[in-house]
Protein backbone atom coordinates (compact mmCIF):
# COMPACT_ATOMS: atom_id res chain seq x y z
CA UNK A 1 0.00 0.00 0.00
CA UNK A 2 2.90 2.28 0.42
CA UNK A 3 3.80 4.68 -2.29
CA UNK A 4 6.49 7.08 -0.95
CA UNK A 5 9.51 5.80 -1.44
CA UNK A 6 11.69 8.59 0.37
CA UNK A 7 11.93 11.89 1.19
CA UNK A 8 12.95 13.75 -2.21
CA UNK A 9 13.08 17.39 -1.58
CA UNK A 10 12.92 20.27 0.93
CA UNK A 11 11.84 23.53 -0.19
CA UNK A 12 12.00 26.82 2.44
CA UNK A 13 11.91 30.34 2.56
CA UNK A 14 14.15 32.96 4.59
CA UNK A 15 14.50 35.95 5.55
CA UNK A 16 18.72 35.54 5.40
CA UNK A 17 19.57 34.11 2.69
CA UNK A 18 23.58 35.00 2.49
CA UNK A 19 23.49 33.30 6.10
CA UNK A 20 21.99 30.28 4.64
CA UNK A 21 24.32 29.87 1.83
CA UNK A 22 27.36 30.33 4.83
CA UNK A 23 25.37 27.23 6.29
CA UNK A 24 24.79 24.72 3.68
CA UNK A 25 27.51 26.00 0.93
CA UNK A 26 30.56 26.87 3.30
CA UNK A 27 30.07 25.00 6.74
CA UNK A 28 27.78 21.73 5.65
CA UNK A 29 29.36 21.36 2.12
CA UNK A 30 26.14 21.42 -0.15
CA UNK A 31 26.95 22.11 -4.04
CA UNK A 32 25.44 25.00 -5.67
CA UNK A 33 22.48 23.43 -8.27
CA UNK A 34 20.39 25.72 -10.56
CA UNK A 35 16.43 26.43 -10.51
CA UNK A 36 14.63 28.69 -12.37
CA UNK A 37 14.50 31.62 -9.15
CA UNK A 38 17.71 34.03 -10.02
CA UNK A 39 17.73 35.03 -6.52
CA UNK A 40 17.09 31.72 -4.91
CA UNK A 41 19.24 28.62 -3.57
CA UNK A 42 19.32 25.85 -4.74
CA UNK A 43 21.44 22.83 -3.45
CA UNK A 44 22.92 19.46 -5.09
CA UNK A 45 23.68 17.05 -3.09
CA UNK A 46 23.74 14.15 -5.52
CA UNK A 47 22.56 13.86 -9.28
CA UNK A 48 18.96 15.61 -8.88
CA UNK A 49 18.67 19.48 -9.89
CA UNK A 50 17.99 20.70 -6.17
CA UNK A 51 17.37 18.74 -3.44
CA UNK A 52 17.34 21.57 -0.99
CA UNK A 53 15.69 24.76 -2.45
CA UNK A 54 16.17 28.38 -0.20
CA UNK A 55 13.93 31.10 -1.41
CA UNK A 56 14.28 34.53 -0.18
CA UNK A 57 10.76 35.92 1.84
CA UNK A 58 9.65 37.87 4.67
CA UNK A 59 9.29 35.35 7.02
CA UNK A 60 11.28 31.99 7.66
CA UNK A 61 9.19 28.90 6.93
CA UNK A 62 8.82 25.60 5.50
CA UNK A 63 7.68 26.23 1.75
CA UNK A 64 6.93 21.97 0.75
CA UNK A 65 8.41 19.03 1.96
CA UNK A 66 8.38 16.59 -1.57
CA UNK A 67 7.61 13.24 -0.98
CA UNK A 68 8.59 10.99 -3.86
CA UNK A 69 6.75 8.27 -5.55
CA UNK A 70 7.80 5.92 -8.63
CA UNK A 71 6.22 6.92 -11.47
CA UNK A 72 2.81 8.84 -12.48
CA UNK A 73 0.51 5.95 -11.73
CA UNK A 74 1.42 5.85 -7.92
CA UNK A 75 1.00 9.45 -7.84
CA UNK A 76 -2.48 9.27 -8.74
CA UNK A 77 -3.05 6.66 -6.86
CA UNK A 78 -2.05 9.07 -3.71
CA UNK A 79 -4.01 11.76 -4.92
CA UNK A 80 -7.22 9.78 -4.89
CA UNK A 81 -6.42 8.26 -1.00
CA UNK A 82 -5.59 11.49 0.25
CA UNK A 83 -8.77 13.22 -1.01
CA UNK A 84 -10.42 10.19 0.35
CA UNK A 85 -9.09 10.96 3.17
CA UNK A 86 -10.65 14.11 3.43
CA UNK A 87 -8.11 16.38 2.53
CA UNK A 88 -8.11 18.84 -0.39
CA UNK A 89 -5.47 18.01 -2.70
CA UNK A 90 -4.08 20.32 -6.23
CA UNK A 91 -2.80 18.95 -9.04
CA UNK A 92 0.01 21.65 -10.17
CA UNK A 93 0.32 23.12 -13.10
CA UNK A 94 3.13 23.34 -15.79
CA UNK A 95 4.82 26.62 -14.35
CA UNK A 96 4.70 24.83 -11.02
CA UNK A 97 6.27 21.99 -11.54
CA UNK A 98 8.79 22.82 -13.75
CA UNK A 99 10.09 25.28 -10.46
CA UNK A 100 10.56 22.38 -8.76
CA UNK A 101 11.80 20.46 -11.08
CA UNK A 102 9.85 17.28 -11.24
CA UNK A 103 7.15 16.11 -13.98
CA UNK A 104 4.00 15.81 -12.38
CA UNK A 105 2.79 16.96 -8.48
CA UNK A 106 0.04 17.31 -6.61
CA UNK A 107 0.20 19.30 -3.25
CA UNK A 108 -1.84 20.05 0.08
CA UNK A 109 -1.71 20.35 3.82
CA UNK A 110 -0.78 17.33 6.01
CA UNK A 111 -2.97 17.67 9.43
CA UNK A 112 0.52 19.40 10.93
CA UNK A 113 -0.31 21.94 8.70
CA UNK A 114 2.99 20.90 6.73
CA UNK A 115 2.00 22.18 3.32
CA UNK A 116 3.28 19.30 1.19
CA UNK A 117 3.73 17.69 -2.02
CA UNK A 118 4.77 14.29 -3.29
CA UNK A 119 5.87 14.01 -6.78
CA UNK A 120 6.72 11.87 -9.52
CA UNK A 121 9.54 12.22 -12.35
CA UNK A 122 12.89 14.12 -10.60
CA UNK A 123 14.71 16.09 -13.46
CA UNK A 124 18.50 15.11 -13.36
CA UNK A 125 21.37 17.13 -13.03
CA UNK A 126 23.97 14.90 -14.81
CA UNK A 127 27.43 16.85 -13.85
CA UNK A 128 29.62 15.83 -11.60
CA UNK A 129 28.00 17.06 -7.64
CA UNK A 130 31.16 18.64 -6.93
CA UNK A 131 31.41 19.66 -2.95
CA UNK A 132 33.75 21.34 -1.72
CA UNK A 133 35.55 18.83 0.89
CA UNK A 134 34.93 16.29 -1.57
CA UNK A 135 32.57 13.97 0.13
CA UNK A 136 29.44 12.30 -0.79
CA UNK A 137 26.10 12.30 0.58
CA UNK A 138 24.10 9.10 1.33
CA UNK A 139 20.64 9.19 -0.50
CA UNK A 140 20.02 6.89 -3.40
CA UNK A 141 17.14 4.42 -2.95
CA UNK A 142 17.09 6.35 1.01
CA UNK A 143 16.25 9.44 -0.21
CA UNK A 144 17.43 13.00 0.94
CA UNK A 145 17.49 12.23 4.50
CA UNK A 146 14.55 12.70 7.46
CA UNK A 147 12.68 15.91 8.58
CA UNK A 148 11.17 16.24 12.10
CA UNK A 149 7.66 18.01 12.02
CA UNK A 150 6.02 19.67 14.72
CA UNK A 151 2.33 18.97 15.43
CA UNK A 152 -0.40 19.67 17.73
CA UNK A 153 -2.53 17.07 16.67
CA UNK A 154 -0.25 13.85 17.11
CA UNK A 155 -3.05 11.09 16.68
CA UNK A 156 -3.88 12.58 13.14
CA UNK A 157 -0.59 13.19 12.24
CA UNK A 158 0.88 9.87 12.61
CA UNK A 159 -2.29 8.35 11.53
CA UNK A 160 -2.87 10.26 8.31
CA UNK A 161 0.86 9.31 7.42
CA UNK A 162 0.49 5.81 8.31
CA UNK A 163 -2.68 4.84 6.73
CA UNK A 164 -3.16 7.33 4.02
CA UNK A 165 0.39 7.74 2.88
CA UNK A 166 1.84 3.88 4.31
CA UNK A 167 4.74 5.24 5.77
CA UNK A 168 5.64 2.21 8.24
CA UNK A 169 6.25 3.49 12.23
CA UNK A 170 9.88 2.81 13.27
CA UNK A 171 9.34 3.49 17.00
CA UNK A 172 8.89 6.07 18.88
CA UNK A 173 10.37 8.09 22.14
CA UNK A 174 8.37 9.66 25.14
CA UNK A 175 9.07 13.29 25.64
CA UNK A 176 6.59 14.36 28.74
CA UNK A 177 2.90 13.45 29.33
CA UNK A 178 -0.18 15.09 28.81
CA UNK A 179 -1.85 16.61 32.30
CA UNK A 180 -3.70 13.54 32.23
CA UNK A 181 -0.52 11.21 32.30
CA UNK A 182 -1.04 10.24 29.01
CA UNK A 183 2.78 9.65 27.57
CA UNK A 184 3.60 12.34 24.67
CA UNK A 185 6.42 10.81 21.84
CA UNK A 186 8.01 11.36 18.92
CA UNK A 187 7.05 8.98 15.96
CA UNK A 188 9.42 8.03 14.16
CA UNK A 189 8.60 6.63 10.67
CA UNK A 190 10.01 4.74 7.35
CA UNK A 191 9.61 4.40 3.79
CA UNK A 192 12.53 2.48 2.67
CA UNK A 193 15.57 0.94 4.62
CA UNK A 194 16.47 4.38 6.26
CA UNK A 195 15.18 4.27 9.84
CA UNK A 196 12.55 7.29 9.47
CA UNK A 197 12.74 9.78 6.71
CA UNK A 198 9.91 11.63 9.15
CA UNK A 199 9.59 12.13 13.03
CA UNK A 200 6.18 13.71 14.16
CA UNK A 201 6.91 15.58 17.37
CA UNK A 202 4.29 16.44 19.63
CA UNK A 203 4.61 20.71 20.32
CA UNK A 204 2.37 23.88 21.50
CA UNK A 205 1.13 25.58 19.03
CA UNK A 206 1.06 25.07 14.77
CA UNK A 207 3.04 28.31 13.66
CA UNK A 208 5.95 29.12 11.45
CA UNK A 209 8.41 27.99 10.34
CA UNK A 210 6.96 24.10 10.75
CA UNK A 211 10.09 22.36 11.21
CA UNK A 212 12.09 20.76 13.87
CA UNK A 213 14.99 19.46 11.80
CA UNK A 214 16.30 18.51 8.24
CA UNK A 215 18.40 15.60 8.57
CA UNK A 216 21.25 15.24 5.85
CA UNK A 217 23.86 12.41 5.89
CA UNK A 218 27.55 12.26 4.48
CA UNK A 219 29.51 9.18 3.95
CA UNK A 220 32.01 9.77 6.88
CA UNK A 221 32.89 10.49 10.08
CA UNK A 222 35.64 12.83 8.83
CA UNK A 223 33.30 14.50 6.57
CA UNK A 224 30.93 15.52 9.95
CA UNK A 225 33.75 16.40 11.84
CA UNK A 226 35.41 18.66 8.83
CA UNK A 227 31.76 20.59 8.96
CA UNK A 228 31.48 20.31 12.56
CA UNK A 229 34.90 22.50 12.39
CA UNK A 230 33.26 24.67 9.90
CA UNK A 231 29.98 25.82 11.71
CA UNK A 232 32.08 26.80 14.83
CA UNK A 233 34.50 28.53 12.60
CA UNK A 234 31.52 30.61 10.69
CA UNK A 235 30.09 31.23 14.10
CA UNK A 236 26.95 29.10 13.78
CA UNK A 237 24.71 27.98 16.96
CA UNK A 238 24.94 24.31 17.62
CA UNK A 239 21.95 23.09 19.07
CA UNK A 240 22.85 19.57 20.02
CA UNK A 241 26.52 18.38 20.19
CA UNK A 242 27.80 15.30 18.57
CA UNK A 243 26.12 12.11 19.38
CA UNK A 244 25.20 8.56 18.69
CA UNK A 245 21.47 8.14 18.48
CA UNK A 246 19.81 4.95 20.21
CA UNK A 247 17.34 3.75 17.21
CA UNK A 248 19.02 4.46 13.81
CA UNK A 249 22.45 4.35 15.27
CA UNK A 250 23.69 7.44 13.57
CA UNK A 251 26.31 10.00 14.35
CA UNK A 252 25.30 13.53 14.27
CA UNK A 253 25.36 16.89 15.54
CA UNK A 254 22.96 19.62 15.34
CA UNK A 255 23.24 23.31 13.96
CA UNK A 256 20.98 26.29 14.00
CA UNK A 257 19.39 27.62 10.59
CA UNK A 258 18.80 31.01 10.05
CA UNK A 259 14.71 31.00 11.36
CA UNK A 260 14.76 28.74 14.36
CA UNK A 261 15.02 25.38 12.88
CA UNK A 262 18.25 22.95 13.30
CA UNK A 263 19.50 20.78 10.22
CA UNK A 264 21.21 17.26 11.67
CA UNK A 265 24.55 16.39 9.68
CA UNK A 266 25.18 13.25 10.36
CA UNK A 267 26.73 9.59 9.36
CA UNK A 268 26.58 5.90 10.21
CA UNK A 269 22.92 5.28 10.06
CA UNK A 270 21.74 1.92 10.30
CA UNK A 271 19.98 0.05 7.40
CA UNK A 272 16.23 -1.47 8.66
CA UNK A 273 15.77 -5.48 7.34
CA UNK A 274 12.00 -4.55 7.27
CA UNK A 275 11.33 -8.47 7.14
CA UNK A 276 12.54 -8.42 10.96
CA UNK A 277 12.01 -5.01 11.87
CA UNK A 278 9.21 -4.02 15.18
CA UNK A 279 9.01 -0.87 16.46
CA UNK A 280 10.38 -0.44 19.48
CA UNK A 281 10.59 2.50 22.33
CA UNK A 282 13.75 3.92 23.11
CA UNK A 283 14.58 5.26 26.61
CA UNK A 284 16.99 7.90 25.65
CA UNK A 285 17.67 9.89 21.91
CA UNK A 286 21.57 8.94 22.18
CA UNK A 287 24.40 6.41 23.82
CA UNK A 288 27.15 8.90 24.01
CA UNK A 289 27.05 12.58 23.43
CA UNK A 290 23.63 15.02 21.92
CA UNK A 291 24.35 17.81 24.54
CA UNK A 292 20.97 20.16 23.99
CA UNK A 293 21.99 22.16 26.73
CA UNK A 294 23.41 24.60 25.02
CA UNK A 295 20.37 25.13 22.60
CA UNK A 296 18.43 28.04 21.50
CA UNK A 297 14.66 27.58 21.44
CA UNK A 298 13.25 25.94 18.82
CA UNK A 299 10.98 28.45 17.00
CA UNK A 300 7.97 25.69 16.70
CA UNK A 301 8.23 25.40 20.68
CA UNK A 302 8.59 28.78 21.77
C1 LIG B 1 15.85 10.77 19.45
C2 LIG B 1 16.22 10.98 18.02
C3 LIG B 1 16.57 9.86 17.27
C4 LIG B 1 16.93 10.01 15.93
C5 LIG B 1 16.92 11.26 15.35
O1 LIG B 1 17.24 11.44 14.06
C6 LIG B 1 16.56 12.36 16.11
O2 LIG B 1 16.57 13.55 15.49
C7 LIG B 1 16.22 12.26 17.44
C8 LIG B 1 15.88 13.48 18.23
C9 LIG B 1 14.44 13.98 18.02
C10 LIG B 1 14.01 15.21 18.82
C11 LIG B 1 14.33 16.49 18.15
O3 LIG B 1 14.92 16.58 17.14
C12 LIG B 1 13.89 17.76 18.82
C13 LIG B 1 14.32 17.85 20.24
C14 LIG B 1 13.94 16.56 20.91
C15 LIG B 1 12.42 16.47 20.99
C16 LIG B 1 14.42 16.38 22.27
O4 LIG B 1 14.47 17.24 23.10
C17 LIG B 1 14.75 14.94 22.49
C18 LIG B 1 14.45 14.26 21.17
C19 LIG B 1 14.59 15.38 20.18
FE1 LIG C 1 16.83 13.48 13.41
Amino acid sequence: MTHIRGLGYLRVQTRDLPRWRELTVDALGLAVGSGPSADGLYLRVDERRARLAVLPGDTDRVLSVGWEVRDQFALREVARTVAESGIAVHRLGQSEVDELGVEEAISFTDPAGTPTEVFCGPVLDHSPVVTPRGHRFVTGEQGLGHVVLPTTAMDDTVSFYAEVLGFLPRGAMRVGAAPDGTPLRVRFMGVNRRHHSLAVCPAPKAADPGLVHLMLEVDSLDAVGRALDRVHELGFSISSTLGRHTNDKMVSFYVRAPGGWDIEYGTGGMLVEESHYTAEEITADSYWGHDWSGSEPLAAFG
